[in-house]
């Protein structure tokens, strides 16, 4: 067995295995995202159908009722929208041409494609899915550019270093115009684009495209434009095609140096060249090309394809860290190697009709059937008893799957994250980035004998999602649910009702307040009980202050000489976490608190660590309410978007919301505002929005930060808190 840690990822690549690398060249694990509704299901229907995987379209509420083949689930089906992502493996026969005969010829691709959700509550597999893919199509729409979620997108795939082709969708809408999406990529994501075609017709007549690269016009045609004709470029598209040709070299010569060396000489670049040079600044993040067509249409869809293959990395070309669990120094990287020990991450779950279904990306060596993995998490060894490829709800059973690949496993218990391993290597891979909730509400269900169902279903929601917390309150013995927003907890209680068959009784929600100090204060505190038997001996000194931005709590300690011991300063510790959990002002989780204790006094017998730990608390108490504690409530960025004649009462419903605008965009039928808001305000807001815009009216909410609650509403809380305590009393 090779010594993975041993090889480094340039040598290997350097000297990559011929076989495996023709292999890993083939393969694309691609993930679709973009701003709601742009047509990422519509368009990922027509990859399925090129690329043969079904053979009739149905539309998104579509007039067939059958909905699209990715949205399996109803509800996705119902509201038209998209909920989980699915995972589908197609392949794509490329056509090329042969760089010496000049012939076209066929060249197979493994296309792993991941439909990710466009609403802002699912914003955690739009992560995962990130998380896992090796390359991404960020869809537009013709008519918007880029919009609220488009932005949203861009920093997730900068996040996790994805690059991506852009695809102009709609473009026959009226009004479609490719070119404001381009500026808006350059302007507002700041990523140097360019189109690398050019429509042919427009709005109703939009034909196809001109591909900039080869100067060809390429047209969709048949029935559902499953028949691709190239041909010479239109002679009233030759000079608009030329002139943006030249500013796609202009803008690549900013970011190649080939490209840039050929400018300088004033010499046109070969189509192989700006070819290479698309792909090394794509892959390098510098550059995004845009393509652009119309899915609904079926047009310019097999050209995206191709772009997939010719500009998107294989499972290669990226570079994959894992934590070597036994020396945890400098991360490991993994090399998507067949006949290296295996490395996989778990980065979905799902529950199907054969048990738990858990999607895998293998980053390095091949995971078989019968092959034994150990999770690194929790060290336990599991046998893979069945590997299938999925296509979207439908699977085909395989034996084993190649390093950079994806699939499916059954029979793996898990949760979503988990890297699994072969043998004796203890690696993990870094950790998704998981937001913190923001509203929360009790659950029970209705009637009692559904109790059991009740909590499968809550485990069920917990493991594939890590932002769908449950915790039982201490104290009302309640369960409490938390999420992304209304939304995000409403799908979770509707899907409760439809696959486990359990009606549930909710409380109100409830927004995750945070508490906070404003001034500098000292403590000096005694703890002191030495009232017969073993009494309670502890005293700490120190003072508090705010972090500064609001950032995380913060305990130190600052003592000289001793005068409390190490054991008894990390109880000490204990105590600041223990009231930083459950804030003195209203309950609620303390944020941005420093406490620092440099002096204190310990006793001979009665010292104890509960003593220092109740001490802390106590200190922690006093000083935080000296401190100028305020309430603080989440921000949430709110972008709602509607068709221009309701603007007038949107803008109204905002106002009484007390929301404060910060951007409007007027487009030709629709516009779009974007508003910070108070996640308390904004209850109920989809019905209000849903009533005053003729169902129209689209929004989304995503925690924007922490900022100070209204002085009314902090004292309302902290009376509450206050009723609640003297109660208990
Ligand atoms: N005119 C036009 N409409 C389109 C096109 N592509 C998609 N649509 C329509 O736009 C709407 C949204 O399409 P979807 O494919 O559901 O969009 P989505 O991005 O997957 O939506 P979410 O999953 O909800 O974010 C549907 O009504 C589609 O029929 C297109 O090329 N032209």
């Amino acid at each position: 067995m090779h010594d993975p840690s041993a090889l480094s990822q340039d040598t290997i690549v350097d000297n990559l295995d011929p076989k495996e690398a023709a292999r890993l060249d083939k393969v694309r694990n691609i993930g679709i995202a973009a701003h709601i509704d742009s047509g990422k299901t519509t368009v990922t229907e027509r990859v399925l159908f090129y690329t043969g995987r079904i053979n009739a379209i149905h539309e998104v509420r579509g007039r067939d009722a059958v909905g699209a083949k990715m949205d399996s689930m109803d509800l996705e089906r119902e509201k038209g929208i998209t909920i989980k992502s699915a995972a589908t493996y197609c392949d794509w026969i490329k056509k090329q041409p042969d760089p010496v005969s000049g012939e076209m010829k066929n060249e197979n691709y493994n296309i792993n494609l991941i439909d990710t959700p466009g609403h802002i509550d699912f914003t955690i597999e739009v992560e995962r899915a990130l998380r896992v893919l090796d390359g991404a199509v960020m869809i537009l729409c013709a008519v918007s550019g880029v919009q609220s979620q488009t932005v949203t997108v861009d920093r997730q795939m900068r996040r996790y270093n994805v690059p991506r082709i852009s695809f102009v969708n709609k473009m026959d809408r009226a009004g479609a115009n490719p070119w404001k999406a381009v500026d808006g990529i350059n302007q507002k994501l700041r990523i140097p684009a360019a189109a690398v075609q050019v429509p042919i017709g427009a709005e109703d007549d939009f034909k196809g495209v001109v591909d900039l690269v080869r100067m060809k016009a390429i047209y969709s045609e048949g029935q559902r434009g499953e028949i691709v004709r190239e041909d010479e470029v239109p002679n009233d598209l030759r000079e608009f095609a030329q002139e943006k040709r030249r500013l796609l070299i202009e803008t690549l010569a900013d970011v190649d140096e080939e490209i840039a060396n050929a400018f300088l000489d004033e010499r046109t670049p070969s189509p192989q060249e700006i070819k290479a040079a698309i792909r090394r600044a794509t892959l390098s993040l510098k550059f995004t090309p845009v393509l652009m067509g119309s899915a609904l249409a079926d047009k310019g869809v097999q050209p995206m394809l191709d772009a997939v293959c010719d500009y998107l990395p294989n499972p290669s070309e990226v570079e994959n860290l894992a934590l070597d669990q036994r020396r945890q120094e400098t991360p490991v990287k993994l090399v998507s190697y067949n006949s290296l020990p295996f490395v996989g991450l778990a980065f979905k779950l799902e529950e199907s009709n054969f048990g738990q279904l858990t999607y895998i990306r293998v980053y390095q060596g091949q995971l078989r059937k019968g092959l034994n993995v150990t999770n690194a998490r929790t060290g336990q060894k599991v046998k893979i008893p069945r590997i299938v490829r999925m296509h979207s709800n439908e699977m085909e059973d395989v034996q084993d799957i190649g390093a950079g690949e994806i699939c499916a496993v059954f029979g793996v218990d898990c949760a979503s994250g988990d890297t699994f391993t072969d043998g004796g290597l203890g690696y993990s891979m870094t950790s998704m980035y998981v937001p913190d909730p923001v509203i929360s509400l009790s659950i029970k269900p209705k009637h009692t004998k559904d109790t059991p169902n009740f909590s499968k279903a809550i485990a069920r929601f917990q493991r594939e999602d890590p932002t769908f917390r449950v915790h039982v309150d201490t104290e009302s013995g309640e369960s409490i649910i938390s999420g992304m927003g209304e939304l995000h907890l409403s799908i979770y209680i509707e899907r409760m009702k439809r696959e486990y068959g359990v009606e549930v009784i909710t409380g109100q929600p409830q927004v995750a307040y945070r508490e906070t100090i404003t001034n500098h204060t000292p403590f000096d505190h005694l703890l002191k009980k030495q009232t017969g038997g073993a009494g309670d001996y502890a005293r700490v000194v120190g003072f508090m202050e705010p972090t500064g931005q609001l950032g995380e709590n913060a305990f130190e300690q600052r003592i000289v000489g001793g005068t409390i011991s190490e054991k008894f300063l990390f109880a000490c510790e204990k105590g600041f976490q223990d009231s930083c959990h459950t804030g003195p002002l209203i309950g609620h989780r303390v944020l941005g608190a420093r406490m620092i204790i440099n002096d204190g006094a310990t006793h001979m017998t009665d010292s104890s660590e509960h003593a220092f730990r109740t001490a802390t608390r106590q200190a922690f108490r006093k000083a935080f309410m000296a401190a100028g504690p305020q309430v603080l409530e989440p921000l949430m960025k709110t972008v709602i978007t509607a068709p221009n004649e309701f603007q007038g009462n949107i803008v109204g419903i905002l106002n009484k919301r007390n929301a404060v605008i910060s951007d409007t965009e007027i487009g030709p039928e629709e516009f779009t505002v974007t508003a910070d808001c108070s996640l308390n305000a904004m209850f109920g807001f989809s019905s209000q929005l849903r009533a005053s815009s003729q169902g129209k009216g689209e929004f989304s909410m995503e925690f924007s930060h922490y900022a100070p609650a209204p002085g009314q509403l902090q004292k309302e809380l902290v009376a509450k808190y206050e009723k609640e305590r003297a109660g208990k009393k």
